[in-house]
């Protein structure tokens, strides 16, 4: 089997090596272009959708309420009768998933645990396929069997079940680490599936099963797997609606500043690359939001996944720049000089800059005055200087909301229109860390993940009030800190770019010039989603979205 995988990875010009830190690695062995499917991953079972979405999505093909991919029909769901839990699109749906495992999981109907439905689903998938029933069908809206079209590129085939399961047994549990209270809830959910499973006189004819579920051991193993490599599926919009095993994604290791992203198609996960990756280069996805400060996804990836982060936007911890710095002036024995250059290089400043104090009135009452207060003093970019990399824009004396709006958006979007290489764009992005760090702030810093996160909701909450200029204006500010954190491909810098653009458009008092800037953001969404959504499935849907709506501002501009 460790063959069939070398093989499969293969065809997608990837390597898996043996990494010290972290067990192993995904490399690449030829170039893979920014916007192409790195790879894509089937799920071990049917991922579970969590309670809150089962009404929304059919359990089999995981298409939306509402939506009109069943021959042009926009279809509604209808509940299993008997659990009054599940939802399917029609018959066909439900008879799939009936026979596959919804009869086994149906009587469970008072129990909303995930991980007690995935550990159940889990061992029936294994045990068909050892026992050589048919694999679960893969229904996606972008594919069917093998040898299916998805992304834009590929015409790649979806790995075998085996392959899917055996790569399953090779993932890391870190059984030896976890905690006592955590092991102990395992062994409880563990004993109450397997007794189950036993009730319902569930038929484990495999050989290897001998008509007895797994061991309570070996599901706890299942379950310690489930905790470090179990992805939230996320939909168009990337709004978590369920939870997955997808072992050939889970290969791929975290980075903070990752070169790939998870995307799903149906129940099909597609990795996608971020930005070209080089022969040699590993391929990363990302775990955890980037948005948040280092401290913070520290925490998160030691108690999830049971490592420090030393990645390019974390490392650099022991070797500041002035250490180096003072080690070279030594060796040209001439006395150390007082260095105005900022501690770290590179990503690693980044996080220096976005922690800080909190942001809000000080009395706590967030109302439209104090927004506007806020927010006014920013002006908005005109959209000509968006369009092409003019001479670089000098950083301004004091950084406030609005100087800092102005200089990100300036510097940055040219960059991303103008399509320039990944390395330019970084060195361009070091250059700007830098200027902010050095350069005087005003109170509160604008640039911190607090401020990045109220600025979000109050761009939702004056879009939901109609406020198109004020939102325009927080929308634009919220772009400028994306553009700083994210990387510049990310889907969430894209899907914002798409609202913001229709805030411009709806803002009438800003006339033409306003279309004229909703036109601009308008492009630089397209040319990020091309590479995040792509342009085919459910995904490729988003840039449609983007191209009819361009196609609307371009008539009014004649
Ligand atoms: C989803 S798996 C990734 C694949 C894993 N390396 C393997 O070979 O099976 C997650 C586990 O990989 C390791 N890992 C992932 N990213 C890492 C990183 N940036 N640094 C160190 N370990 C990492 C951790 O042990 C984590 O629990």
């Amino acid at each position: 089997m460790e063959a069939r995988l070398e093989e499969h990875l293969d065809r997608f010009g990837l390597a898996l090596v043996n990494d010290k830190h972290k067990y192993r690695k995904v490399v690449a062995k030829k170039v893979i272009k920014k916007g192409t499917t790195v790879i894509t991953s089937r799920p071990l079972c049917n991922p579970i959708i969590f309670p809150t979405h089962r009404s929304k999505h059919c359990e089999t093909c995981f298409r939306a309420k509402g939506s009109t991919s069943h021959g042009g029909q926009a279809h509604d769901l209808e509940r299993c009768s008997v659990c009054k839990k599940r939802y399917y699109c029609n018959r066909e749906c439900f008879t799939t998933a009936w026979k596959g495992w919804h009869r086994w999981i149906c009587p469970d109907k008072d129990m909303e645990n995930l991980d007690y439905e995935m550990l159940k689903m889990v061992v029936i998938a294994i045990e068909r396929l050892r026992n050589g029933s048919s694999s679960p069908s893969l229904t996606t809206s972008a594919s069917g069997t093998s040898g299916t079209h998805i992304g834009d590129d590929l015409h790649q085939e979806v790995e075998p079940l085996e392959l899917t399961e055996y790569v399953f047994s090779t993932l890391m549990g870190h059984e030896a680490v976890s905690d006592h209270a955590q092991l102990s809830k395992y062994r409880e959910i563990a004993t109450s599936v397997r007794d189950q499973l036993v009730k319902s006189k569930y038929p484990f004819k495999s050989p290897l099963s001998a008509g007895a579920p797994p061991s309570v051991q070996e599901l706890v193993q299942y379950l310690c797997r489930f905790h470090c490599n179990n992805f939230s599926i996320h939909d168009t919009q990337l709004f978590t609606m369920a939870e997955g095993t997808f072992p050939i994604g889970a290969l791929f290791n975290h980075s903070c500043r990752p070169n790939a992203i998870v995307m799903y198609e149906g129940q099909m996960q597609i990795v996608r690359a971020l930005e070209d990756i080089v022969p040699g280069q590993e391929v990363c996805t990302s775990y955890v939001d980037n948005g948040v400060q280092r401290k913070e996804r520290r925490a998160l990836l030691a108690e999830k996944y049971y490592f420090h982060c030393m990645c390019p936007r974390c490392e650099q911890e022991e070797e500041p720049v002035d250490a180096v710095d003072q080690d070279q002036s030594q060796e040209a024995s001439s006395p150390p000089q007082e260095s105005a250059k900022p501690k770290w290089t590179g990503f690693r400043i980044l996080d220096d800059l976005i922690e800080g104090e909190q942001d809000g009135p000080k009395d706590g009452k967030i109302d439209g005055e104090w927004l506007t207060r806020q927010f006014e003093p920013i002006v908005l970019p005109n959209a000509r200087s968006l369009h092409t990399a003019g001479p670089e824009i000098q950083p301004p004396g004091l950084i406030t909301r609005a100087s800092f709006t102005s200089y990100l958006v300036h510097s940055i979007v040219p960059l991303i229109q103008t399509g320039v290489s990944e390395a330019l764009y970084q060195e361009r992005l070091f250059r700007i860390y830098r200027e902010l760090q050095m350069t005087p702030h005003a109170s509160p810093k604008p640039f911190t993940t607090t401020v990045m996160t109220n600025a979000t909701s109050f761009f939702n909450t004056c879009l939901e009030h109609g406020s198109w200029a004020l939102a325009s204006k927080i929308g634009m500010f919220v772009l400028a800190q994306y553009l700083m954190i994210y990387p510049r491909h990310h889907p969430l810098v894209g899907l914002h770019c798409f609202t913001l653009a229709k805030s411009l458009w709806n803002d009438v008092e800003g006339g033409l010039s306003s279309v004229r800037l909703s036109h601009e953001v308008l492009l630089l969404a397209k040319r990020i989603l091309v590479v995040s959504h792509g342009t085919k499935g459910q995904n490729g849907g988003l840039v449609e979205e983007v191209v009819q709506f361009l196609k609307t501002v371009e008539t009014e501009l004649g």
